[in-house]
């Protein structure tokens, strides 16, 4: 039938059935778009342009009262509810001709359409294109159990008489296509203040009667399903579109709050979904989208962390106790204040603000235990990680993890070879790859903003992170006035056992890295660690005077190479640098203290960061540590 006699019955029907489409409003095709609203003239704001009666739904709770085909009632306990949605649909399809619904599935995308969902990318050329994507992750979980739907569900049709051969996987995907890419939450239909819902069904006589189905023993998921609402289904996504949907009893209208000129589409909103969201579902994906975001999986904590999340976060767990990625995925947000080349706002900290709540928490837990600290509750995470001292510690850490997390995906993404797009599936994807890049990028531009607004001189107050020349700096001006020298008196042992006072000369030599571990176990023993507020929360307790190696619980090639070094203290006490009270002749100098402060300290709070120049010029990777401060 042409598509004019399709739509022109489809509207008869809707009619028929007290459905209203506004006499401004025509149902228009064409191949970008499919099926669409289209405004025939000047449409005032605040009109409903389209109501529908309940009565037209299609969803599971049709196949559980249908006389024709009982098998769903007979057999429910065999599927579950989504699945029902799908078979009763393909069986709708196939028994069109006396369908209640034909001129609504005659006016459905056919099953020989070409559809850019994800499920369809059969063949390697479009699958390539969401290789190594969250998308194509979430895809195959999606298609094994639809796959196990499709299974069990032949099973029991089979055995129930019917023949099966019409209710090939096509016709199933297609079904599922219909109802990720159309549906309406049952929340549309639900009946206010009662346990009856209502439904519909053909009696003997051929004409709609209504049902009333007790649901309240039906556990709450299954209260929570997809429907289908024939004509409210055909209007096309807009995230600018302000429209207002209303759920009244027995009937269910969509308002739009903007007027629409004539010949402009009148788009409905499927509310505020990033692209992999709608490439899923709906097989298009809309670029520069404001709700992009990048899906985050986090690593399993440690077995023994993870027994202590799980009494205050069940959630994050199977019903088997089982620690479960998919219950812990979450979404970053694309921080559009902060794009590669912008990132420079004027309070790099506020990326934090925008970040997944849970993400902060679990990289805080994971990060103390991490340091040995013992496990307790944060109620506010996000509120303690901004605003206590002793937290905000972690954040240029949780900055590092996150960063970390992000790379291999942008990688991946930056290193497929795709050429051009070369049809509808790969052109979605292509939009949908390169807002992942944009985000990804974005928050990690943002994230090093943060990292590198800590990059700051010896005299400027807070928290910092210095490189070995910048702690020697840092040290000297914050020297206790009583005994200014320690910093210079470090520098010139140093400079006995290496032969040179500079730093450049230092790292030419190889020892950079085990003199930032010496110079910090001398800040704090010092004591000017402690009195700046730089020390670690790990290195507090307990003091490391008196422990024993064993009792560090260290790598034996940490506690090894901090022995390595006591050779140098030795030396400088032996040449007397520094005179009698010097720290090099301090007697609480031993491999532990080493190992147990200027080793954790690095350990914990060390990292690789491009830095200016030494030479003045471009930038270098350089071992930075944290301090504190306040
Ligand atoms: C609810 S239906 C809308 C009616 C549909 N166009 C049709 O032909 O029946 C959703 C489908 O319409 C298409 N669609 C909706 N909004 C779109 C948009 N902004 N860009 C591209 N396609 C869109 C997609 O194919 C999507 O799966």
């Amino acid at each position: 039938m042409p598509t004019n006699g399709v739509v022109a019955e489809l509207l008869e029907w809707d009619r028929q059935y007290g459905a209203y489409l506004h006499p401004s409003i025509e149902i228009a095709r064409n191949d970008e778009a499919g099926y669409h609203w289209r405004a025939t003239e000047h449409i005032p704001a605040d009109t409903t342009i389209s109501v529908a009666p309940h009565s037209l739904t299609l969803s599971y709770l049709n196949a559980l009262v249908d006389d024709k085909f009982t098998v769903f009632k007979a057999q429910r306990h065999h599927f579950k509810i989504e699945s029902i949605g799908f078979f009763y649909l393909m069986v709708q399809y196939v028994n069109r001709s006396t369908s209640f619904w034909k001129p609504y599935l005659d006016a459905l995308p056919s099953p020989d359409s070409e559809f850019s969902t994800p499920l369809w990318f059969d063949d390697a050329d479009d699958l390539a294109w969401i290789e190594g994507t969250d998308v194509l992750h979430t895809m195959l979980g999606r298609r094994e159990i639809y796959e196990e739907y499709y299974t069990s569900g032949i099973r029991v049709l089979s055995s129930s008489g019917i023949d099966t051969a019409p209710y090939t996987w096509d016709l199933f995907r297609w079904a599922i296509t219909m109802f990720t890419s159309r549906t309406f939450s049952s929340r549309a239909i639900a009946p206010q203040d009662s346990k009856y819902w209502t439904t519909y069904k053909t009696n003997a006589q051929g004409q709609r009667q209504t049902v009333l189905l007790d649901m309240s023993r039906t556990p709450a998921e299954d209260l929570d399903f997809s429907i289908l609402f024939p004509v409210q289904d055909f209007g096309n996504h807009s995230n600018n579109a302000r429209v207002d949907w209303a759920f009244d009893p027995g009937r269910f209208s969509i308002k739009v709050n903007d007027p629409v000129e004539a010949e402009q589409e009148v788009f409905n909103n499927y509310g505020p979904k990033p692209n992999d969201e709608l490439l899923m579902g709906y097989g298009f994906c809309i670029p520069d989208n404001p709700f992009d975001g990048v899906l985050l999986t986090l690593k399993p904590p440690p077995l023994d962390l993870q027994g202590e999340l799980h009494p205050i976060h069940p959630g994050y767990f199977s019903s088997t106790g089982e620690w479960s990625s998919e219950r812990t995925t979450v979404r970053l947000r694309h921080p559009r204040m902060f794009t590669p080349e912008t990132a420079s706002p004027s309070a790099p900290a506020s990326i934090f603000h925008i970040l997944p709540e849970p993400l902060l928490e679990l990289l805080l837990y994971i990060l103390r235990h991490e340091r040995g600290i013992p496990f307790d509750w944060i109620p506010f995470p996000m509120m303690h990680l901004l605003n206590d001292d002793g937290a905000r510690r972690y954040l240029p850490h949780i900055a590092r993890m996150i960063v970390q997390s992000l790379m291999p995906k942008l990688q991946k993404l930056q290193n497929a070879d795709l050429g051009e797009p070369k049809n509808q599936k790969q052109q979605q994807a292509a939009i949908y790859r390169s807002g992942q890049v944009t985000a990804i990028e974005a928050n990690i531009a943002a994230l090093r903003t943060f990292t590198r607004s800590l990059l700051v001189g010896p005299e400027q107050q807070g928290p910092r992170f210095v490189t070995l020349e910048g702690l020697l700096q840092t040290w000297h001006l914050h020297s206790n006035q009583t005994d200014p020298g320690s910093a210079n008196v470090f520098i010139s042992g140093i400079e006995a056992v290496v032969g040179s006072r500079e730093v450049s000369q230092w790292r030419q030599a190889g020892w950079e890295d085990d003199i930032l571990v010496l110079a910090l176990s001398a800040i704090y023993l010092d004591g000017v660690a402690q009195r700046q507020g730089w020390t670690p929360e790990y290195l507090l307790d307990p003091t490391p005077w008196g422990l024993k190696a064993a009792e560090l619980d260290m790598e034996p090639e940490v506690v090894a190479r901090a022995e390595g070094l006591m050779e140098m203290i030795r030396s400088c006490a032996q040449a007397g640098v520094g005179g009698e009270g010097s720290l090099w002749r301090d007697g609480r100098w031993r491999a532990e203290v080493i190992a147990k402060v200027g080793g954790r300290w690095v350990e914990f709070d060390g990292l690789m960061m491009m830095v200016p120049g030494s030479d003045g010029e471009g930038e270098e990777a350089r071992l930075v540590v944290y301090l504190h401060g306040t």
